[in-house]
């Protein structure tokens, strides 16, 4: 099957605008890998200090004679996805010496757990920690002891923060290590029902707990189809991975034996050897559209929009949401996996999982897949799903026919003809609304404004009763600048409330939202945020505002004089304390979401220029 033409056209437009941008950064790799730090350049006495405590790999180090992989973890036990990494490293040093290679941690990063700090002062600190995850990444390579890495991490900004930082040192062959999904507990549906009769106040505090812990109960990922299984989505459709790698159990033979051929592959991968895989090359145009296709067919998380421009840019790629609606008109939703459904990733797995999903795309032309995978056979290695026979790890035939069609459908018969995102634009600026997540009939909403600029007084005004009607809530100053840019998922339950009780309800915001979050129709990520002018600054409660997703249109009704008119509000008081003030410097210089709201790349881009 040829490409699709959106695809081309699409891929066409990125590589025509990235040209200068992508030639910088490809004679910036050229140059690290001719000149840069590398082992043999390092001093007797940088050498010596590399493998003082390597032990048993002390000599190997040493002689120099095999690679030496650095892993950068992303480990901590209190986040379930992260903490099977425990032991990872000992056993990767087990895999790398049975090719005579060696293996070291570079180096950790911090990863936070979107699910502790939802709703909580912490949570100001997330979409920063992905910009402090790729600092701590550069600076874990920029020992110069590797001549490959392993990138350990799952989770939401973890991934995008790996990448970000490993591109910087892209004449390196890399791949990330996945730990996979923990076992089925509560259904998330079930959850969020509890969750709503607690915002009622019909359930208390104990019987909630039980649910939360019911459903986040053991080891990996949270099994909803959030922003850390959506990473793990386009780990598979850019070949970052071992093919069907993602959504294996933990602590599993399967999963054991996935990571050793990770090492093994990367290992094979190397500059030394005949197939030299750099991630320069594995991360170019043609991937960046394969995550963004994955992101759209799967109906993934809306914090890939903000992340995929950013992971971008690290790699000289420049992609902009007008890329991804374009996209959406041709990639076909393929999945409902909750909050787009109620399975989860359990059971999207069982159905046929990305194997299913890479293979139905790829029939139907909206992969590239002449992409540079870290799996020797190319991104057509990507369609056969993992498994043990005999102990040896094989790639069974792929799977024609999804073994759940409400879970999983082919291209050729999708759940819907449009992919599961929709750039929308107006007087209000330019933000994302995720349709995959909310009843077609909730796409057009006309009602007037609440407007608040703390989620906090949402909950306050909806458990007063104020919020029992048709209303468009404005929540506004929560933009990266603003104060770090929030996800508001904490509002979801009693704005669904509101929304079974009949009312035509939205949710408007420069902040973010959850990957789990769903069902409320929500224009997010508005770009330019409040601060210190954006648009949302001029709205007034009452003011009647319009949305549709199904034109991709949203605007405030008011008289144009009246606006212009108009000064803008200004955003309350900040607190300090839990850190934010240290991060202070990441608001002040951090560009729109739409360019990936990093001041790290925007500082660069700016020091470059
Ligand atoms: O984008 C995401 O996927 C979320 O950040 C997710 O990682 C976060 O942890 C949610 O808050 C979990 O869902 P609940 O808050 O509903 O448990
Ligand atoms: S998926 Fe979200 S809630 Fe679950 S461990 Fe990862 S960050 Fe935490």
């Amino acid at each position: 099957m040829s490409l699709n033409a959106v695809l081309e056209g699409v891929t066409g437009r990125i590589i025509q605008r990235s040209t200068p941008t992508r030639r910088r950064y490809l004679d910036l790799i050229a140059r690290q890998q001719d000149r840069g730090v590398n082992r043999p350049r390092l001093a007797c006495g940088n050498l010596a200090h590399a493998f003082a405590a390597a032990g048993y790999d002390k000599q190997t180090i040493r002689a120099g004679s095999g690679m030496n992989i650095g892993i950068v973890s992303a480990y901590n036990d209190m986040l379930s996805a992260h903490q099977p990494y425990s032991r990872y490293p000992d056993q990767m040093r087990l895999f790398a010496r049975e090719l005579g290679a060696t293996a070291q941690v570079a180096g950790c990063v911090p990863a936070m757990c979107d699910g502790v700090t939802q709703g909580q002062p912490g949570m100001e600190l997330s979409l920063f920690s992905r910009d402090t995850i790729a600092l701590s990444t550069a600076v874990a390579l920029s020992h110069g002891m590797f001549e490959g890495a392993a990138l350990l991490g799952i989770c939401d900004k973890i991934v995008p923060g790996l990448l970000m930082g490993a591109l910087r040192f892209g004449h390196l062959p890399m791949i990330l290590v996945p730990a996979g999904p923990m076992g089925s507990g509560l259904p998330n549906k079930a959850k969020q029902e509890i969750r709503q009769l607690f915002s009622e106040g019909k359930v208390g505090r104990e019987e909630l707990l039980e649910a939360e812990a019911a459903s986040y109960h053991s080891p990996g990922t949270c099994t909803f189809y959030g922003t850390a299984n959506t990473n793990q989505m386009m780990m598979e459709v850019m070949g970052l991975h071992v093919p069907g790698a993602a959504f294996v159990p933990p602590n599993t033979k399967l999963r054991q034996a996935l990571t050793r051929e990770a090492v093994h592959r990367l290992v094979a991968m190397g500059a030394e050897g005949d197939d030299y895989r750099p991630l320069a090359r594995c991360i170019d145009e043609k991937a960046i559209v394969n995550a963004a296709v994955g992101l759209l067919a799967t109906g993934g998380s809306t914090n890939l929009a903000i992340h995929l421009p950013a992971i971008a840019r690290a790699a000289g790629i420049i992609i902009d949401w007008e890329d991804l609606d374009r996209l959406s008109s041709a990639v076909p939703l393929l999945t409902r996996i909750y909050p787009n459904g109620t399975a989860d990733v359990n059971g999207f797995h069982a159905a046929g999982g990305m194997g299913f999903v890479i293979g139905t795309l790829l029939d139907e032309g909206l992969l590239h897949d002449d992409i540079l995978t870290v799996a020797a056979g190319g991104l057509h290695a990507y369609a056969g799903t993992p498994e043990l026979k005999d102990d040896v790890l094989t790639w069974g035939e792929r799977r024609v026919h999804s073994g759940d069609e409400t879970i999983l459908r082919p291209a050729t018969a999708p759940f819907r003809a449009d992919g599961g995102m929709r750039l929308m634009q107006g007087n209000l600026g330019r933000g994302i609304f995720k349709t995959s997540a909310v009843a077609p009939e909730r796409w057009t909403i006309e009602a007037a404004a609440a407007v608040f600029d703390d989620q906090e007084d949402v909950l306050r005004a909806f458990r007063a009763g104020e919020l029992n009607r048709d209303v468009i809530v404005v929540v506004r100053f929560q933009g990266p600048a603003a104060n770090g840019m929030p996800e508001l998922h904490k509002l979801t339950p009693s704005l669904s409330v509101l929304q079974d009780r009949g009312y035509r309800v939205a949710l408007v915001t420069d902040g973010r939202m959850s990957g789990a979050s769903g069902k409320v129709p929500a224009v997010i990520h508005l770009t330019p945020e409040a601060l210190p002018n954006g648009p949302l600054a001029y709205v007034q409660n009452g003011d009647t505002i319009r949305l549709s997703a199904g034109d991709g249109s949203i605007n405030v009704l008011v008289d144009q004089a009246e606006w212009s008119a108009r000064i803008p509000a200004t955003q309350p008081e900040q607190e300090d304390g839990t850190g934010r003030e240290l991060f202070s410097f990441m608001r002040t210089g951090a560009d729109g979401a739409e360019q990936g709201a990093s001041a790290m790349l925007a500082a660069m881009e700016n020091r470059a220029s």
